[in-house]
């Protein structure tokens, strides 16, 4: 529903707690479309799945896939202070300067694929707080950076990709990843940019202080956002909460996307029903949300760039899904017999 927004944590929860589910009558509409088109049953595979979810979130048992948007959001993160990624935090702002200039990779995918892109700095000169000393951000703060993400949604969009930019990300998502599913810290904390074993020990070393400094995080998805996250996380989260209430399905990128939607999964039963996963990263801890949240990659590419950029990847793939299940013939039109 348009026009509806939130000023709290609980309102947002309330919101996403009130979001309608799919259109059962266009998703029976394609179905019913999808048993008659020329093509033994089940022979176009996953392809024909997605095209009967994506039917579903749009209400239409023909869908059409012309506009999608793509996303990036950048944050900046106190906890690089300690040294957790390969590469320094001003890397996250320079980045932004690429995007806008078109000169990164998620430029030429969304462009590729015919999807239009917007980027989103969130306040990139006042990094959260490290969260191994308290929570990174304070109640205002992980609102506002979950309305920039629900305010940046397009509702006339027929899709929606999320990617971000945030030297120290996987760190953050490591955290959460850890708060929300358990575990050791040392299964979720993973190269990221290219962290050598020193760094990675060090990485491993942060998440668990991050979980004791923030105990409140732990089984807590809006919590663990709050305590752990970036506003590029938040950011995600209420983008695709926002999807959820407009029903805009949404393709999943890399690990820290995953890990900001996880936190949403967690809060409400059901909140990335509109959702798939695009890729699995080469992140090493990717695979295991997804199997946590039991989505199965639509692509495995060996990508950890992160940016929407393996999600993008997927936009072509969803096209194809649409593109075959809206404009094939069916058996009687094409006077084919149907076995
Ligand atoms: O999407 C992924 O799975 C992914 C995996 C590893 C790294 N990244 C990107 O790399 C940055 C975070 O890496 P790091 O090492 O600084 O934590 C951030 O800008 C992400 O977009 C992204
Ligand atoms: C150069 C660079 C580009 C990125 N894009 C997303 N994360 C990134 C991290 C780095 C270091």
């Amino acid at each position: 529903m348009t026009g509806q927004s939130f000023s709290t944590l609980v309102e947002f929860q309330a919101l996403l707690a009130e979001a309608a589910g799919p259109d059962t009558a266009a998703k029976a509409a394609a179905e019913e479309r999808n048993g008659q088109l020329t093509k033994p049953p089940g022979a176009l595979g996953t392809l024909e799945d997605l095209a009967i979810w994506f039917a579903s979130w749009q209400g239409n048992g023909r869908p059409s896939l012309e506009n999608p948007q793509v996303i990036v959001f950048a944050g900046n993160h106190g906890v690089t202070a300690r040294g957790v990624s390969a590469f320094p935090a001003e890397v996250t702002e320079q980045m932004v300067l690429n995007f806008q200039h078109g000169g990164a990779a998620i430029n030429q995918l969304s462009k590729a694929f015919g999807a239009k892109m917007d980027v989103h700095a969130l306040s990139l000169d006042r990094p959260t707080a490290d969260f191994t000393q308290g929570p990174a951000m304070s109640e205002d703060e992980v609102v506002a950076a979950l309305l920039t993400g629900w305010n940046a949604v397009d509702p006339s969009a027929d899709l929606l990709v999320t990617g971000e930019m945030g030297i120290g990300n996987t760190t953050s998502a490591a955290a959460i990843a850890h708060a929300l599913f358990g575990g050791e810290a040392a299964d979720w904390a993973g190269r990221g940019t290219g962290v050598d074993d020193a760094g990675l020990a060090l990485k491993t070393q942060v998440v668990t202080e991050g979980l004791l400094a923030n105990p409140g995080a732990k089984g807590d998805g809006i919590e663990a956002l709050r305590c752990l996250g970036g506003r590029e996380l938040a950011a995600m989260a209420g983008a695709i909460a926002r999807a959820r209430v407009e029903s805009i399905p949404v393709i999943l990128d890399g690990f820290i996307c995953t890990a900001a939607a996880a936190c949403l999964a967690q809060a409400q039963a059901g909140a990335l029903d509109h959702t798939v996963a695009g890729h699995v990263s080469a992140e090493a801890a990717h695979a295991r949300v997804l199997q946590e949240l039991g989505k199965e990659p639509l692509l495995s590419m060996g990508m950890r760039l992160g940016e929407g950029s393996g999600a993008a990847l997927a936009i072509g793939i969803l096209k194809g899904a649409v593109a075959c299940h809206s404009g094939m013939a069916t058996f009687a039109e094409a006077g084919v017999s149907d076995g």
